[in-house]
């Protein structure tokens, strides 16, 4: 089966982001499609008078921030997919991790930053596969926003990044997965300003290189550790390109423009 997530960049942009989604709808098989939506939350939240506070990628989520990016990213963002999937004949269903207690996560401890009600989730123990798997066995496409639930009532805000790795790594159990993170770069790229410069492939050795030398960065570091945290627990591909990119990933005969994530 086949993991999708779909970042800010994108969501951001209807017109890429109805071409996304006329590719994805035409996608084979399982499939599942995880989104963002950092930057309309940020976007929002300011029109509220909410300030976005982000620490190494990560959202600082107060209780307001938490019932911001609640509507935003369940209500808003989510519907907004699943509606134009249902358009395109893919009938999908918008999820948080609460749905289905298909995601439980827990509060990220106190350290030197307080993170708020931001979640982490700890292993395969804590997605609800069988679940997940009779929404997929049904013919539906699950749609996940980057929410989790903590069990005890609250929802809690995890990066949508992580929301796909963990997804991907449960449902390998029974699937042979395939990761792809999609975004608006052709790939990693060796030079920011220069899409003719990705990185075709990464193993964790290069990544290494590639953080010490300073040329993966911000957002790239969360999505590389994710990349490698799934393909270490059992999924069998990750790839990280364009959403325009993404339906080339089931022509054989086609090599993938952007990057391979592989362990070694
Ligand atoms: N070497 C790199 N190649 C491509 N993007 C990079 C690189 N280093 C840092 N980035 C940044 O990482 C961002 C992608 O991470 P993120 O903002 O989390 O994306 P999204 O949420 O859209 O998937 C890019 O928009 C880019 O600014
Ligand atoms: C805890 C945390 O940081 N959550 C993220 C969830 C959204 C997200 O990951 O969106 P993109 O993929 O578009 O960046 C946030 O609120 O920004």
């Amino acid at each position: 089966m086949i993991i999708v997530k779909i970042g800010g960049n994108i969501l951001d942009n209807p017109s890429r982001l109805h071409s996304f989604l006329v590719d994805f709808s035409k996608l084979q098989g399982p499939k599942l499609l995880v989104h963002g939506g950092g930057k309309i939350a940020s976007a929002i939240g300011q029109r509220l008078g909410i300030t976005p506070v982000m620490v190494e990628g990560r959202r600082v989520t107060d209780a307001e921030t938490l019932e911001l990016v609640t509507m935003v990213y369940g209500g808003l963002v989510n519907k907004q997919v699943v509606a134009q999937l249902q358009a395109l004949g893919c009938n999908s269903i918008g999820m948080t991790g609460a749905d289905a207690n298909a995601i439980r996560a827990t509060k990220r401890p106190l350290g030197a930053v307080d993170y708020g009600y931001a979640g982490d989730v700890a292993g395969n123990e804590s997605i609800n596969i069988t679940a997940l798997d009779a929404i997929l066995q049904a013919g539906l496409t699950p749609v996940f926003a980057p929410l989790t639930h903590d069990g005890n009532g609250s929802m809690l805000n995890t990066n949508a990044d992580t929301i796909a790795s963990v997804l991907a790594t449960a449902l390998a159990r029974k699937y042979r997965v395939t990761l792809m993170y999609c975004f608006e770069k052709k790939g990693v790229l060796a030079d920011a300003d220069d899409e003719g410069s990705v990185i075709h492939f990464i193993d964790q050795q290069k990544y290494k290189e590639l953080k010490v030398a300073g040329i993966v960065s911000a957002g790239m570091v969360p999505k590389l550790d994710n990349a490698f945290a799934a393909l270490n627990q059992g999924v069998s591909q990750v790839l990280i390109g364009e959403a325009e990119a993404l339906l080339s990933i089931e022509e054989t005969d086609t090599t993938f423009a952007g990057t391979t994530i592989s362990l070694n």
